[in-house]
């Protein structure tokens, strides 16, 4: 199995991430201002990513990375791959993201002199404690609903990729940094559009069960959510996500591409 795609994602990923962090600390109220627990989860679940979607089109079309280009695979190996790719990466993903939506949801400060202990004093205690509390399948609280934003998402992530890079492509070339930068930002743009809804119910399912457990699963989850809030709860958040995924999916998909080209 071809490593390199696993070690340019990592390294893609972490670069995203940087470029990206200025959103998350605004979205995350500064309580996930360190950069070593992002780097740690994003960079790895990145590298799965496109590990396993690059490894699928090799097993589905028969092409190494270096053929596609000259033999482009078809959009439903491409969706089918990035729908796998997606389905892995959430699984990898559901512990980090569980430690990083308690963390957000927090009210008390981290540290501050004179105010009381927050229940979780970063991520490290954080995941001790959901262990120690809610088991080792406390860990992937909503990870079903991760499962179900992020499978059809990453299909939808790289055909939007590869349809931009197409159009604007001479047949066989490699696509130029320009055309890399925008469909990468375009492709970040539509799979934040797509995951928005799943995405709500996936962070309602990882803070149920904190104190008490108020939905039965997914889909009541997702029934409560429209009955109390209307359709437009499943909206809530896609303007950040959409501005920040343009630049992350830039420098991601850019750094991807040429690391890939220059190992050969
Ligand atoms: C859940 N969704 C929409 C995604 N994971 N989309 C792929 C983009 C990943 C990138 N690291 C980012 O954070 O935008």
């Amino acid at each position: 199995m071809p490593v390199e795609e696993f070690v340019a994602g990592w390294i893609s990923g972490a670069l995203g991430l940087v470029l990206g962090h200025p959103f998350d600390t605004v979205k995350l109220l500064g309580f996930f201002k360190g950069m070593s627990f992002p780097i740690a989860s994003i960079a790895v679940v990145n590298s799965v990513l496109f590990g396993v979607y690059s490894n699928t089109l090799l097993v589905l079309t028969a092409t190494s990375h270096q053929e596609r280009r000259a033999q482009p695979p078809s959009y439903t190996h491409i969706f089918l791959a990035g729908c796998t790719g997606g389905f892995l990466q959430a699984y990898c993903l559901a512990p980090f993201d569980l430690i990083k939506v308690r963390l957000q949801n927090q009210t008390e400060p981290m540290a501050q002199p004179g105010s009381p202990q927050p229940q979780y004093r970063g991520p490290v205690h954080c995941a001790a404690s959901i262990f120690r509390e809610e088991g080792y399948r406390g860990l992937f609280r909503g990870a079903w609903a991760l499962m179900l934003r992020d499978t059809p998402t990453m299909g939808i992530y790289f055909i939007t990729y590869e349809g931009l890079c197409r159009q604007y492509t001479p047949e066989g070339q490699n696509p130029s940094s320009a055309t890399v930068l925008v469909a990468g930002g375009f492709a970040g743009i539509a799979s934040w559009v797509a995951a928005t809804p799943l995405d709500v119910i996936k962070s309602r399912m990882q803070m149920d069960g904190l104190r008490r457990r108020v939905y039965q699963g997914v889909l009541d989850c997702m029934v409560s959510s429209v009955r109390q809030e209307g359709l437009g709860v499943f909206f809530r958040g896609v303007t950040i996500n959409s501005a920040r995924a343009f630049p992350v999916n830039a420098v991601t998909f850019l750094s991807y591409e040429y690391l890939l080209r220059w190992w050969g």
